[in-house]
């Protein structure tokens, strides 16, 4: 038990004003130094996850029911100054746009440092040599010429070093990086997935990696979960999940994915659309695009069935435990 940092537990989230759920009983471990990836479609629920773990939802959006535990303490009963502790301590936050995150009118260098003046007992002097010293662990090159430019100075790359520098300062011992290289071209995206596995060796971080690209998980995480309108519809470790996908949706989302191996350009829709959360069909929420789809399906929701090679899938073709 003690290797488990993270553990979101049948966590529903809703908006508090239409009382639609947005995400519904979503079940989520993290082990140390562990890579978990959540993927899926847009809009299926995988930033609102992340935002409930760190709290930080939109004001109308709330945790309906379940826990939220982190190193066995209960973050949905800390009230919200014990959660700013927690925030950048603890936990922290990498964003897709690095821009969005970082102050247009600060230099990068004090950004880095105002974590650790928040987190640390540091002096101002020592505050400013490490900050150099997390800019150069996290590859920016001339750190101390870098330490006084503005964002707007910096390429999209650097900047998001930037906030891994700032994600990294206080040390935490879980770090959400929500689609951190989708703005990114292909090369910098490989090295700022390099750095961050680098990060679960270095420092022993664990990681959540919300993505909607198949291949960024694939190379990346240890364990993924497959999210569908608000479910996860799949669980498995990273190989077993690319050798033997299971959920119909997961299937689709394979065969979807461009093949970098192959010349042609192998993407293939995934037909029809995700249900809005204001019209859930009873039953299965993939079966009016699945292939496989019965009567039952249409009538009765699905369990999340553990199969013997230690996959869960939200399927009535996996019920015997196939
Ligand atoms: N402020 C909000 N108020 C009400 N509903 C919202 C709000 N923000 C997002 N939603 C809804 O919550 C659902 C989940 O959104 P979320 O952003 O978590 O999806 P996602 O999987 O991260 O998608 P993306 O990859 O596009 O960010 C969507 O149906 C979205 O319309």
């Amino acid at each position: 038990m003690e290797d488990i940092v993270l553990q979101v537990k049948d966590v529903t989230i809703g908006d508090k004003k239409s009382g639609y759920s947005i995400v519904d009983k979503v079940n989520i471990e993290v082990k140390k130094q562990q890579i978990v990836g959540i993927v899926g479609e847009s809009g299926c629920g995988k930033s609102m996850t992340s935002l409930a773990i760190m709290q930080l939802m939109p004001v109308n959006i709330a945790i309906k029911e379940g826990q939220i535990l982190f190193s066995g303490e209960e973050l949905t009963a800390l009230k919200e100054k014990e959660l700013r502790k927690v925030r950048g301590k603890d936990i922290s936050m990498i964003f897709q746009e690095p821009v969005r995150a970082l102050h247009p009118l600060h230099k990068v260098g004090k950004q880095i440092e105002e974590s650790l003046k928040i987190h640390t007992n540091l002096s101002k002097e020592d505050r400013k040599k490490q900050t150099i010293s997390l800019m150069k662990s996290v590859g920016i090159p001339d750190a101390e010429m870098r330490y006084d430019q503005y964002p707007h100075q910096l390429s999209g790359g650097l900047n998001q070093r930037i906030m891994i520098a700032m994600a990294i300062a206080a040390d935490p011992s879980l770090i959400i990086a929500d689609e951190p290289t989708t703005a990114l071209d292909v090369t910098i995206q490989a090295q700022i997935l390099q750095l961050l596995r680098s990060l679960r060796e270095r420092r022993g971080v664990s990681i959540i990696l919300i993505s909607h690209d198949l291949a960024v998980i694939c190379e990346n995480c240890d364990y993924v979960y497959v999210m569908y309108c608000g479910q996860i519809v799949e669980e498995a470790d990273v190989r077993t999940f690319f050798q033997s996908p299971k959920h119909p949706y997961t299937q689709a989302l394979i065969q979807a994915s461009p093949d970098p191996e192959k010349k042609i350009d192998q993407l293939m829709a995934i037909k029809g659309t995700v249900p809005s959360i204001e019209n859930i069909p009873e039953g299965c929420r993939f079966a009016e695009r699945c292939p496989h789809k019965t009567e039952r399906c249409t009538k009765v929701e699905p369990k999340l069935y553990e199969q013997n090679d230690g996959t869960k899938v939200k399927c009535f073709l996996f019920e015997e435990g196939r």
